[in-house]
């Protein structure tokens, strides 16, 4: 990897904090808010993204971006690339005709929506979130994609928590993550 690169990701890295027992016990909360509040470390991660995908994604005519956390690097990441941006939210959000699936959080359960107009039959798209833990939101992204027949290139994600082997669920997908613990 470029230096340049190592030393984006090292910014990113620096700009992680863990937080023990949030939102339940025994769970090692990984918070991102100090990327955000830094403008160096939000443009590195958005970046390091932009370089993934101009390598290995030059198709890409969607980022369609994961409630909520997926909605503050995804749109950044869709400008830069010249490509739009799309929402999947927790059920209720939407207006309008939605496809749902329901799913399971490392900390609870949730049901997840897209607006059906919002992503055409073959569309080409790449999923973003902050986070995959078990991937169970992931997966439901991947799946209300699929319902809408969208052809999904891979998945983008800030952080990866490779003890949980969300990357497994999520096969034969790719997931590209910055940051592994
Ligand atoms: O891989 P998983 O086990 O599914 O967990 C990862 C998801 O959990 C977090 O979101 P959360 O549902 O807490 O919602 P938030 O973004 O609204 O805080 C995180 O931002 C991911 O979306
Ligand atoms: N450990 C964790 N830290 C932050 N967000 C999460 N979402 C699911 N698990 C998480």
């Amino acid at each position: 990897m470029a230096a340049n690169s190592e030393n984006k990701l090292q910014l990113v890295h620096s700009h992680i904090r863990a937080f023990p027992d949030f939102p339940k016990e025994g769970i090692l909360f990984r918070d991102i808010c100090p990327i955000l509040k830094d403008p160096a470390a939000l443009t590195a991660v958005t970046d390091l993204f932009e370089e993934h995908v101009r390598q290995n994604h030059k198709q890409v005519e969607l980022i369609v971006g994961l409630d909520a956390r997926g909605f503050l690097f995804g749109p950044l990441l869709a400008q830069r690339l010249g490509v739009g941006f799309v929402l999947i939210r927790k059920k209720g959000k939407l207006p309008g005709a939605t496809a749902s699936v329901a799913y399971d959080l490392e900390y609870g359960k949730a049901e997840a929506e897209v607006q059906e107009d919002s992503v055409a039959p073959r569309q080409k798209v790449l999923l973003i979130d902050d986070l995959l833990a078990t991937g169970g939101t992931m997966y439901a992204a991947i799946q209300l994609m699929k319902k809408q027949q969208a052809d999904i290139l891979g998945c983008m994600v800030v952080i990866e928590l490779k003890e949980l082997n969300g990357v497994d669920k999520l096969k034969p997908h790719s997931v590209f993550s910055l940051v592994q613990y």
